[in-house]
């Protein structure tokens, strides 16, 4: 079970997450859409407290966290909840001095203390599910952003998180680099891998997402399956928002003009 509950994060005056609370279904794809600015990547960061949410509490199976406010969370609290997730981000942020093989590995020989043998196997075995295991010895730098963003990928399933946290994980690729990554998102989609998903791209969110959640100016206003979300929205601010970016939407889901 994952939940979160009354999340609110403030930069400043700025009043980023307003009491967020969403339970993310176990086994498949939630994506949070949004405009630019709504909170998407902040509420991401606070599920895995790269940011710590101001307020509310935190479920993430077995580990529960409730914030106070101006009380910092406890370190062993933190990596408790950080221990259950894995992040990917828009930008890859691989390791450039490490080959990609020692990138999957990093993680577990340093904060898992897995001997290297045993994770350089878990490393190459990741490495091939997303297709690239022959690049294992390859530096970064050398792999296309469709290549850098799978071996990301592996790297965060390397400790087998209990959910896969991704921002924007295709929007820094052109289309044929993303549809690489897509397919790596949507074949673990349907393995079971749980994930909570930042995305513009609504073809990505309409192709994987059993859930879509919008998020406008840090709250929630409506969520449902994608085809409802996108072609029946009930909230006005949702309709508006969709109306802006359904290019890429299956022919058959775009509202009648
Ligand atoms: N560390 C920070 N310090 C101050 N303000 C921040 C910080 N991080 C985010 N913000 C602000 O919080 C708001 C929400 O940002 P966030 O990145 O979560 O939005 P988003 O919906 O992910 O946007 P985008 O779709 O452009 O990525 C924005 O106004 C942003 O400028």
């Amino acid at each position: 079970m994952i939940r979160l509950e009354h999340i609110d994060k403030r930069f400043g005056d700025h009043h980023v997450l307003k009491s967020i609370d969403l339970a993310l279904a176990e086994n498949s794809v939630t994506a949070l859409i949004g405009p630019s600015g709504s909170g998407k990547s902040t509420l991401l960061r606070c599920v895995n407290l790269l940011e710590v949410p101001d307020a509310g509490r935190l479920v993430l199976g077995s580990t529960a966290l409730t914030l106070v406010p101006g009380k910092a969370p406890a370190r062993e609290s933190v990596q408790a909840i950080r221990r259950k997730t894995g992040m990917v981000f828009q930008n890859f942020q691989l390791f450039p001095h490490l080959s990609v093989v020692a990138n999957v590995m990093e993680g577990l020989v340093t904060v898992q203390r897995w001997d290297r043998p045993r994770a350089r196997k878990r490393a190459l075995e990741l490495l091939d599910r997303v297709g690239i295991a022959d690049k294992a010895d390859a530096w970064p730098t050398t792999l296309s952003g469709g290549q850098q963003q799978r071996v990301a990928i592996a790297r965060a399933l390397a400790p087998s998180p209990q959910i896969l946290l991704c921002d924007e994980p295709t929007s820094a690729l052109d289309p044929g680099l993303a549809a690489e990554v897509v397919e790596v998102l949507r074949s673990l989609a349907a393995e079971g891998t749980t994930m909570l998903m930042a995305t513009h791209d609504l073809r990505l969110a309409a192709t994987i997402a059993r859930e879509v959640v919008f998020l406008s100016d840090g709250e929630i206003v409506e969520s449902g399956t994608p085809r409802d979300v996108f072609t029946r929205p009930r909230e006005p601010r949702t309709a508006s928002f969709v109306a802006t970016i359904t290019q890429g939407l299956p022919e058959d889901w775009k509202r009648p003009a």
